[in-house]
């Protein structure tokens, strides 16, 4: 029985937490808020995140990071992509050595441009081939609720990722292995902020055909973002790429998507922050890969539209207009 540690016990942290429990391992979830904890060990439900699940009698919390690390064989993090390095600062030193760590995160970091598993491995001091990436369309309710869904692990050793495919594996989570690390991360960052354009064309009142187009010249900037990144482009037509794209854009269930939707319907960026509370990763990372793709040279014109209304400086009806009114072009380009 793998015994982990899954750090973040919002949305996502605890959905996986679940899935490692289903899959027959013991679980202990380091959450921040001690009221979290007692009523994870009480009454085996997380009610602030996702209060229709009952958690597995396998699956224990903590508020102490040590005791949650100590005698873990896999470290899961499940926290907000901005604050990974300041949290990993604060109780990185406690994670075990040799254990594979495994980044649940879809963001690139502000100001460094860095994908998390670049950032887990300077700040944990790991190598490369521990660091693990999950990365697929996983709305968390959908997962809780146990319906049949799948996803990508990833590392640059096989045997790794291999090793976490065994461990989240479930008669209602299908691990697919891979080591193509850098195509799981920025698929799942860029589909983010493609949310955010979909969710304000939704709200704008534009239907499927506007929403078609957006995703699908979204993936054209994820594949050419990834591409310069050194990715597999068969990642990007993957579960980590297309497929939760496809499920982030779509649904209601997604924050980014939702708070898109707020935008379109007329509400400030600050109006949507202040009644969001939960991670809607695209506000923060529309700049970090913006900022990113300029320094390869790589346009993408969605993502910086979203980054333009995102901070203030484009309105939301504005930017379906600059779009459509850039020079025309070849498709592939
Ligand atoms: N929810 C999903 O459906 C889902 C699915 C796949 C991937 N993800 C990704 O997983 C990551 C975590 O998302 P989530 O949905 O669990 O988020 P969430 O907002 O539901 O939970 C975030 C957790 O991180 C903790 N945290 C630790 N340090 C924090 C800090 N400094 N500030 C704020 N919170 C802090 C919070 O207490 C909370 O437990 C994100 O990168 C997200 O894109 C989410
Ligand atoms: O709720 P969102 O927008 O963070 O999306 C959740 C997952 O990443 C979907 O796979």
């Amino acid at each position: 029985m793998t015994r982990t540690a899954v750090f973040g016990s919002g949305s996502w942290g605890t959905a996986f937490a679940a899935i490692l429990a289903d899959a027959g391992g013991e679980v202990v979830l380091h959450a921040r808020r001690a009221e979290v904890a007692e009523a994870i060990n009480s009454d085996h439900v997380n009610a602030a995140y996702l209060p229709e699940l009952t958690l597995p009698e396998t699956v224990s919390a903590t508020t102490d990071p040590a005791a949650a690390a100590r005698g873990a064989e896999m470290i899961v993090l499940a926290i907000p992509a901005q604050t990974v390095r300041a949290n990993l600062g604060e109780w990185g030193h406690h994670l075990p050595t040799g254990a594979p760590v495994v980044s649940l995160m879809k963001g690139i970091e502000l100001g460094t441009g860095l994908r998390m598993s670049e950032v887990i491995q300077q700040v944990a001091d790991v190598s490369r081939d521990q660091v693990v990436v999950v990365s697929g369309p996983n709305l968390s309710r959908e997962i809780a609720a146990k319906q049949p869904a799948a996803s990508v692990v990833a590392c640059s050793d096989l045997g790794t990722a291999e090793q976490v495919a065994q461990a989240c594996a479930s008669a209602y989570f299908r691990p697919y292995t891979q080591t193509d690390v850098v195509g799981a991360e920025v698929g799942g960052a860029v589909k983010n902020v493609i949310a955010l354009a979909v969710g304000m064309a939704q709200g704008l009142g534009y239907g499927d055909n506007t929403k078609a187009t957006i995703i699908t010249r979204g993936l054209a900037e994820t594949a050419r973002l990834g591409a310069a990144l050194g990715a597999d482009p068969a990642t990007l037509m993957g579960l980590a790429g297309v497929g939760d794209l496809i499920a982030t854009c779509m649904s209601p269930l997604s924050r980014n998507h939702s708070f898109g939707v707020n935008l379109g319907q007329g509400m400030s960026v600050e109006e949507v922050v202040a009644i969001t509370s939960q991670t809607a990763e695209g506000v923060k990372s529309c700049r970090s890969v913006l900022d990113l793709a300029a320094t390869h040279g790589v346009d993408m014109p969605i993502c910086a539209g979203v980054t333009a209304v995102v901070e203030n400086v484009m309105g939301v009806a504005e930017l379906g207009d600059e779009l459509m009114a850039r020079p025309h072009k070849h498709e592939r380009h």
